[in-house]
């Protein structure tokens, strides 16, 4: 009672006028409360929705803009490039490739099982160097789960309809980024090793590895090892024989001090790069079964490759060219692998403090990013003398690498000239 008598005495002194202006502010105060509480809590399930019903929504912009919320978590750990920097483990030698390769180039072939003889100390202290690597930056189950885990329910997951198989050092990561940018592409971000370190995991493993992908889109993956792996041509052809195949190639010998670089990054106490390229210095006998080598002699290994696969199921990237022109090398592997020509000159830009073309959007995010320091690292300046000795080795093999292409990569172009490998 006392309440409201002194609640009429308030309103009979405090002009009509006042009072009315009072109540409407509390009420609008207390409308534009309650209308941001209920926004708030519409919002999430709205996008939500959204996100679902997504796929109803034809328009193209909308779609686009939906794959990528979908799949925006699906990348992370994609550019923790140090879990792509592995040691391939190669079970390959020159002996038994040599071997299988009947006919190819009987005296180069003699001639490289000469140089692949026993293994001195140098070579034995490098493949212990080589194997602590290849321990420490394996991708373990976890760390493929853990990116795989992020993947999302939508779609289905499907065995690689295409794959980067190589080469080590080759480019591999720019091109799978670059690809990635490309709608009707989903690659798993880390490379699974599958046909090299893990074939006895199964393929529903494997499988189970792919990120889920939507009609139309293709499935790939990168594992640059593959290239030089003795099993993996019959076991991807086991697998699915019209699967298509991406090799990044570069110069032998900018890839080789690539290689170097890399292990040297992590082991620098090895010997120096002239020290391990050559068995015999003096006598210019250089180690072919070095592996940072090894690698470079395309050919050889290409003909595992070609036992299994016709080469209109294999696209050459040039590796220099992924540099210098990323737009053109992407119109070729859009063209090869059925898509339509997407990522364009549009999505890069040159980078000067990187030196590297880098992407303006990429998959998982809206910013401009370039590759990890990992890639695009600065070698250390090599012997000249033994550059051109190396290059005079590649050079048989480069030329039968161009006539079993088709593609002249113009490495001996390189020859003599202040090639990137001796930048510092
Ligand atoms: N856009 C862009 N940004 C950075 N780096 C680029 C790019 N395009 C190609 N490259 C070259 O890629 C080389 C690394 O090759 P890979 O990705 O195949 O290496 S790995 O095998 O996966 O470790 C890497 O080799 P290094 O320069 O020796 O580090 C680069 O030369």
């Amino acid at each position: 009672m006392a309440f409201w008598s002194s609640t009429s005495v308030f309103t009979s002194k405090v002009p009509r006028k006042i009072l009315f202006m009072f109540t409407l502010s509390l009420s609008v105060t207390y409308l534009f409360y309650s209308l941001m509480s209920c926004y708030n809590s519409l919002q999430f399930p709205l996008q939500e929705n959204y996100l679902y019903h997504g796929r109803l929504v034809t328009e193209e912009t909308t779609f686009v803009t939906l794959r990528e919320k979908l799949y925006s978590t699906s990348s992370q750990g994609y550019f923790d490039e140090e879990l792509d920097e592995r040691t391939a483990t190669e079970q390959t030698t020159i002996v038994s490739t040599v071997k299988n390769n009947a006919g190819f180039e009987g005296r180069t072939a003699e001639w490289v099982r000469a140089q692949a003889a026993p293994t001195n100390s140098i070579t034995a202290m490098h493949t212990a160097a080589m194997e602590r690597e290849h321990q420490e930056f394996s991708t373990t189950d976890n760390e493929l789960r853990r990116v795989v885990n992020c993947t999302s329910d939508y779609g289905e997951k499907k065995l690689p309809q295409a794959i980067i198989i190589g080469v080590k050092k080759g480019g591999t990561r720019a091109l799978l980024e670059a690809l990635r940018v490309h709608p009707d592409v989903r690659a798993v971000g880390n490379e699974p090793h599958f046909f090299d370190r893990n074939y006895e995991k199964g393929l529903d493993w494997y499988r189970d590895l792919m990120p889920s992908t939507l009609e139309g889109q293709i499935t790939m993956e990168k594992t640059p090892s593959y290239f030089v792996t003795t099993n993996a041509p019959k076991r991807i052809h086991s697998m699915a024989k019209d699967i298509k195949l991406i090799i990044v190639v570069r110069n032998p010998v900018t890839r080789a001090i690539s290689d170097y670089t890399q292990t040297l990054s992590k082991k620098p106490e090895i010997p120096s790069f002239e020290v391990l390229a050559f068995k015999n210095r003096t006598l210019g006998l250089i180690d072919a079964s070095w592996s940072a080598l090894r690698i470079g002699i395309y050919a050889l290994h290409l003909e595992s490759w070609m036992q299994y696969f016709p080469l209109s199921q294999m696209h050459f990237v040039s590796g220099e060219r992924l540099i210098v022109d990323p737009a053109g090398e992407m119109a070729k592997v859009q063209d090869f692998l059925g898509l339509k020509r997407i990522v364009t000159d549009k999505h890069f830009y040159f980078n000067k403090t990187k030196g590297f073309p880098c992407l303006k959007k990429p998959e998982d995010s809206s910013a401009p990013r370039c590759l990890g320091k990992s890639k695009g690292r600065t070698h250390p300046k090599i012997d000249p003398d033994v550059i051109r000795r190396l290059h005079k080795f590649y050079k048989p093999f480069n030329m039968m690498f161009y006539q079993m292409t088709g593609q002249n990569f113009q490495w001996e172009l390189e020859e003599g000239a202040d090639s990137p490998s001796s930048r510092d």
